[in-house]
């Protein structure tokens, strides 16, 4: 199962806080993780292998999308920050449209991942 794994700079510590306290299950073997550029190096940092994409606004959400859209990426767990702007706010937007095309579990933050989590 992959797991897409992104959060919006004003998340990204909560996002890191999050993984680990969740290491056990996302360290199973049947789990892979891709991120955006930057949130992918706190992952990798945290101790998880992941798999890098391009950096949010260089693309990096389309990417993802790509990867929803192609039955690839399983879940997608998204910090996203309502209280800045984002230069690229149309691809976010298409990664959670396309999150609903496909019925892909989206959560868009901390209380929702907690309970998709939970799913696995
Ligand atoms: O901008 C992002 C999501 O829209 C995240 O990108 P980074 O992980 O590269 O900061």
């Amino acid at each position: 199962m992959e797991i897409a794994i992104i959060a919006h700079d004003g998340k990204k510590a909560e996002m890191v806080q999050f993984l680990n306290e969740h290491k056990k299950i996302l360290l199973q073997k049947e789990i892979s993780l891709i991120s955006t550029g930057t949130t992918g190096k706190k992952v990798k940092k945290a101790g998880f292998e992941v798999i890098r994409m391009l950096s949010g606004p260089m693309g990096g959400d389309a990417q993802i999308a790509a990867r929803v859209a192609e039955g690839k990426c399983h879940m997608v767990l998204f910090f996203r920050d309502p209280l800045e702007k984002h230069p690229h706010e149309p691809d976010v937007l298409m990664l959670m449209r396309l999150c609903d095309v496909h019925d892909v579990p989206l959560a868009t933050n901390l209380a929702t991942a907690e309970l998709l989590i939970k799913a696995i």
